[in-house]
């Protein structure tokens, strides 16, 4: 399917590894001419403000513009640019990542792929493949636009973006696995990892606060004292807002978006806890058995922000929410999902009170669309103006 290119899918070893290791530094824009990770997520606040402000305290369906601030942070981080939301191409690229999700890797597909791993030889004739594939012929022909403008402009001695890093090191010639078909699939695992999951969580945190008016209350308190009524919301506002993180926390506890992480590979035998795992053996990891084990979390069906918070007052971390996963496959967008979480969350709740839509229920938390991700049916709320 992705032809051992790209990064989520490669098997452990030193292709992966380098890979890795070039994501992990051009991600966070480490020796980039490009601004920091932080500015290219507070750069986008504005415009999501903006077109929240634009629906005129009516009820609507968040989850274009959602999609489209998370999509324009990726396109800020590794392709230098950000689109304006009526844009052809940004609306082009969020129906994409969010038809791979919905249409493709749908809850049948995943549950072979776990049960039954041979079926991934069959999977290319079913009409979800198929679907996949003409959404990734669109996403190829985005890209290799984008790819022939940064050849044009490319100059060695001032990389600006992942892009250009990754030009850099193909055109250098020293890593023979930086080619063309690498750095599209690069660039597609990139935004198939980071678009849907931060827009889920970001939804789902906002259905929470629909279900607690308290805790939307307590939290603007908190961020009014911190932040101020009008202030631009920084990281370093971050460890002076204790509610705020256990509140983000309970909420990747409490509504796990990607509840079986990513299927992988065994590649030799293994034995963990005195189960043998025979070499290639598919093993999943089992994330919302975690944040629903009672052994780590006191009444782990309640939503409790108060669960992170020690008698003075403090945010305590648990090693127990792992929504990013464990370990050497951990997700790599972890430390810029968490930051567009914290930033957009709170430039939101800043500024609007948000109400339920009068017309429709709020949807239950524990009711979604499972497939590869947990996220909600469409739903309406109110961003009213404070
Ligand atoms: C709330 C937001 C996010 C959540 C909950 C999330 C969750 C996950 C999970 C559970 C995995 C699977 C780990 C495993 O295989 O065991 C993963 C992997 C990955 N994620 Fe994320 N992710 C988020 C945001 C992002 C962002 C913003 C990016 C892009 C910068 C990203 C890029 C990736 C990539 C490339 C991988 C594959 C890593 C590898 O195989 O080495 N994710 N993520």
């Amino acid at each position: 399917m992705h032809g051992n290119k790209g990064v989520s899918i490669l098997d452990n070893g030193p292709l992966w590894k380098s890979q890795r290791k070039f994501g992990l530094k051009n991600i966070r824009g480490i020796g980039l001419e490009r601004k920091g990770v932080d500015s290219c997520v507070n750069d986008e606040v504005p415009f999501l403000l903006e077109s929240l402000q634009a629906t005129g305290g009516k009820a609507f369906d968040i989850l274009s513009i959602l999609a489209k601030a998370s999509c324009n942070v990726l396109c800020s981080v590794m392709l230098g640019k950000r689109y304006e939301y009526d844009d052809d191409t940004l609306c082009r690229l969020v129906k994409i990542f969010s038809d791979v999700y919905h249409s493709s890797f749908d809850n049948f597909s995943l549950q072979m792929f776990v049960f039954a791993p041979k079926s991934i030889y069959i999977y290319p004739f079913s009409q979800s493949y198929k679907k996949m594939e003409k959404l990734l012929e669109d996403f190829e022909e985005i890209i290799n636009k984008v790819i022939t403008e940064h050849e044009e402009a490319f100059d060695k001695e001032h990389p600006r973006d992942l892009m250009d890093a990754f030009l850099k090191i193909m055109k250098e010639g020293k890593d023979k696995n930086f080619d063309m078909e690498q750095l599209r699939m690069y660039i597609r695992d990139i935004f198939e990892g980071g678009i849907e999951t931060t827009t889920n969580t970001l939804n789902w945190s906002l259905i929470c606060l629909l279900h607690y008016p308290e805790i939307q209350t307590k939290l603007r308190e908190e961020i009014r004292e911190i932040v101020g009524q009008s202030g631009s919301v920084k990281m370093s506002h971050k460890d002076d807002m204790p509610y705020t993180n256990a509140f983000i926390e309970e909420n990747l506890r409490f509504v796990t978006s990607t509840p079986l992480g990513f299927q992988h590979k065994t590649n030799q035998d293994a034995e963990i806890n005195g189960y043998v795992i025979p070499k290639d053996t598919t093993v999943t990891t089992n994330i919302w058995a975690v944040h629903n084990d009672p052994k780590y979390f006191d009444e782990p069906e309640k939503f409790k922000p108060e669960r992170f918070i020690d008698e003075k007052g403090n945010f305590i971390k648990s090693e127990h929410v792992i929504a990013f996963s464990v370990g050497g496959r951990r997700c790599m967008g972890e430390h810029l999902g968490r930051m567009e979480i914290f930033i957009f969350l709170v430039s939101m709740i800043q500024r609007f009170e948000i109400l339920p839509d009068p017309e429709s229920k709020i949807p239950d938390l524990n009711v979604g669309f499972n497939g590869q991700t947990f996220f909600p049916y469409p739903y309406k709320l109110i961003f009213q103006e404070i």
